[in-house]
């Protein structure tokens, strides 16, 4: 079952196209991740689908609706989005950013129930901050603040979540947290992700985007090679499987330490010409 289908999707500003003839689907109930290198597209891909940006061409359809047809509440019921940091909600105490994600549920003068009340709780709870529900956003530290937009997005309790760099700021035993307080839900969420081993761990299927095109979509084992990370990062990169969990895990290498080739100072690829130790890996040698 497809919750999200894209299809043909453009979408130029300033006579600039950022995304050009995207299609993908989110199959129901997966995490899929968006990965690719800064200014590829990633959020303008995703605040088309959430609606900030309306496409210049091509459609997006949500259980098989079209998006651009649904009322602003509505979606708002189908569609809970943690964007990057914005600075809209400032003079607001944490507990009424939270409360903002029941809003959705409420009619015009319908003030917030008990039992929302309590669901904003237990979402601050969750996210480790249960006696932050008085503080000022405005001073909270980037970390806190990612969590508290991350708990307003959760009590929306929507079937799909839109997540924008979600662990930013985020220490990586917070990372986890999340992570992991996501994946529990088993909802369908569509993510850009920069770490390549948050997402091995958490994503079902990854696209890879560059130059505002898609250049893969697969099965995180399939599409997270070194041979991408070279191509579409121009890293290099040792991509191994973790013997516990049997995830991919990625490690990064200087650019002068690669596989092919040996001597000391010779000339490289990327023009490195400096000292350095060769590492012998499988009998060949990088450096
Ligand atoms: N409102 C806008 N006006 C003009 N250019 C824009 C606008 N929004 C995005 N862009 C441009 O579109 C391109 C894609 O930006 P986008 O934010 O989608 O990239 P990204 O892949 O999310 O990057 P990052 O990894 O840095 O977050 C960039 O070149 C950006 O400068």
């Amino acid at each position: 079952m497809i919750k999200v289908k894209v299809e043909n999707l453009k979408f130029t500003i300033d006579k600039k196209e950022i995304l050009k003839d995207i299609s993908f689907e989110v199959p129901r109930g997966s995490f899929v991740g968006i990965i690719g290198p800064n200014g590829c597209g990633k959020s303008t891909l995703l605040k088309n689908i959430y609606r900030l940006y309306k496409p210049s061409s091509g459609s997006i359809t949500l259980d098989n609706k079209d998006l651009a047809k649904m009322k602003d509440k509505d979606c708002a019921k189908e569609i809970a989005v943690l964007a990057q940091e914005s600075n809209s909600q400032f003079d607001f105490t944490v507990e009424q950013i939270v409360k903002m994600g029941r809003y959705p549920y409420k009619s015009i003068f319908e003030d917030y129930s008990k039992s929302d009340l309590q669901m904003v709780k237990d979402m601050l709870e969750k996210v480790g901050l249960n006696n932050y529900s008085n503080r000022n956003f405005s001073n909270l530290s980037g970390g806190e603040k990612q969590r508290t937009l991350i708990a307003r997005a959760l009590v929306q309790n929507t079937d799909f979540l839109i997540l924008d760099e979600p662990t930013n700021h985020l220490d990586i035993g917070y990372q986890i947290q999340l992570m992991d307080l996501i994946k529990s839900l088993n909802i369908t969420t569509l993510s850009a992700i920069h770490d390549m081993n948050i997402a091995s761990m958490y994503c079902d299927y990854l696209i890879i985007m560059k130059n505002g095109q898609i250049k893969d979509f697969g099965k995180v084992e399939d599409v997270i090679t070194s041979e991408m990370l070279k191509e579409i990062f121009g890293v290099n990169a040792y991509v191994g499987i973790n013997p516990i969990n049997n995830k991919l895990q990625v490690s990064f290498m200087h650019s002068h330490e690669h596989i092919n080739g040996v001597g000391h100072d010779h000339i490289h690829e990327d023009g490195f010409t400096g000292k350095h130790t060769h590492y012998h890996y499988n009998n060949k040698c990088s450096y």
